[in-house]
């Protein structure tokens, strides 16, 4: 389906900030150059790349990503407090995320203060972010649990006093993806011309659909990290936003996807949180056909079976001997180890086959290939 955007679609990777923030997860300075450089260099339009009110050793690796000079925009996390972004501005930012509790139960129990005291917190950072000569999203925290008139407010101060755009943040990932479409229409209809993004977590596993959902409803930026990563059950996945937006809606975002499965084992290892092999669009094994009618339909077009080109994000297809197996895929998993085999040779193996791989409890190497090819020669004998 083909869905024409109103603006280009801007995409945001928070890996180096959100994904970072995951229970455990410890990125080193040269990883996050790393990770940064290869964002940059598939087109990642803006990198959130860390906290820089955290302290001296953050700071310094945020320093160390400006040097970089990537063409990709930097952009710091603050909350809306004149310290933190002076710390964005001491290590070179130019793009700042200033970040507010919207929702009534965040700003009574978290901070302590009133809605008012909020709106009054927003004109002061961001009068000084803007004084500062520096582009800022207002971070709506918990935007998705506030009071939508309350939101609207804050976007309106916001666009009023020069913010660049409002990010929608459905920080719990409690939201539908209808209920995201209908509640970021509403603001973006309520506040016209001022930009939003939309960040998703994924608690319910649907923040790759809210941030699609997000997309829909007006929101011409979208925050995603490598691989999902992120608190709790993370964010959306900048790889299938893409591909989604890509295959789904018919979108070009202009980023490199056949860069989407290095980058994808890149931060799987810099984070120790192994991609699974059935992780949609970058794990290693989903364009690997076993099953009888799919082998032999992925082989007569790979098109029958497959989304787009395993080739499109990196990856390569597999066709495997295992429980599942019918008589074409096996010739092909023969023919692939350099024997030729006709299809009542084949179907003679189908039985051995399937067993093999019952015991061994997995698809078939080829060595037990040749041993089961053997057997039929043996019998044969
Ligand atoms: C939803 C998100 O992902 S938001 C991003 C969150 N990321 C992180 O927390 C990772 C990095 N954080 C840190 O290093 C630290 O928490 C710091 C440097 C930000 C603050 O550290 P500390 O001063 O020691 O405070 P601590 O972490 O214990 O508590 C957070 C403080 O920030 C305040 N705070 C939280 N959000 C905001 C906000 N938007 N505006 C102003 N203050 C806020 C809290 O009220 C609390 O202050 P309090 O102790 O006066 O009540
Ligand atoms: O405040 C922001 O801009 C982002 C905060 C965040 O990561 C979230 O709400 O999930």
């Amino acid at each position: 389906m083909n869905v024409l955007p109103a603006k280009p679609v801007f995409i945001g990777d928070t890996t180096l900030r959100d994904g970072e923030q995951t229970a455990g997860v410890v990125f080193s300075a040269k990883e996050k150059i790393a990770i940064a450089r290869k964002l940059d260099a598939m087109g990642v339009h803006e990198l959130e790349c860390g906290i820089p009110a955290m302290g001296k050793e953050e700071r310094s690796s945020i320093r160390a990503l400006v040097d970089l000079g990537l063409s990709a925009r930097l952009i710091t996390w603050n909350r809306a407090l004149i310290p933190d972004i002076d710390a964005s501005i001491s290590c070179g930012i130019t793009a700042v995320d200033i970040s507010l509790c919207v929702s009534d139960i965040m700003i009574e129990n978290k901070i302590n203060k009133s809605r008012e005291w909020v709106k009054e917190q927003l004109r002061r950072a961001l009068g000084f972010a803007k004084s500062r000569g520096l582009y800022v999203c207002v971070g709506g925290e918990d935007a998705s649990r506030a009071d939508l008139s309350f939101l609207g407010e804050l976007m309106q101060i916001a666009k009023e006093n020069g913010a660049d755009r409002f990010r929608f943040c459905d920080t719990l990932g409690i939201l539908d993806p209808f209920t995201m479409q209908e509640k970021v229409a509403a603001l973006t209809a309520a506040v016209p011309q001022f930009d939003v993004e939309v960040h998703a977590h994924n608690d319910l596993g649907l923040a790759t659909a809210n941030a699609l959902a997000g997309f829909r409803g007006g929101a011409s930026y979208i925050s995603t990290t490598v691989n999902g990563l992120g608190e709790r059950a993370g964010n959306a996945a900048l790889e299938e936003v893409v591909m989604a937006l890509k295959v789904a809606c018919g979108i070009d975002v202009g980023i490199d996807t056949r860069r989407l499965s290095a980058i994808s084992r890149l931060v799987g290892k810099a984070s120790n949180r192994g991609v699974p092999a059935w992780k949609a669009v970058v794990g290693e094994r989903v364009f690997s056909h076993e099953s009888g009618v799919h082998a032999d339909g992925v082989l007569k077009n790979p098109a029958i079976y497959e989304v787009f080109p395993p080739e499109e994000v990196g990856l390569s297809r597999h066709i495997v001997a295992g429980k599942h197996s019918g008589t074409n895929g096996i010739v092909e998993c023969y023919r692939q180890i350099g024997i030729p085999l006709s299809i009542e040779e084949a179907q003679k193996l189908m039985a051995r086959v399937r067993s093999a791989s019952q015991l061994i409890k997995g698809p078939l190497q080829p060595q037990d290939l040749i041993r089961l090819h053997e057997t039929l020669t043996l019998a044969a004998a």
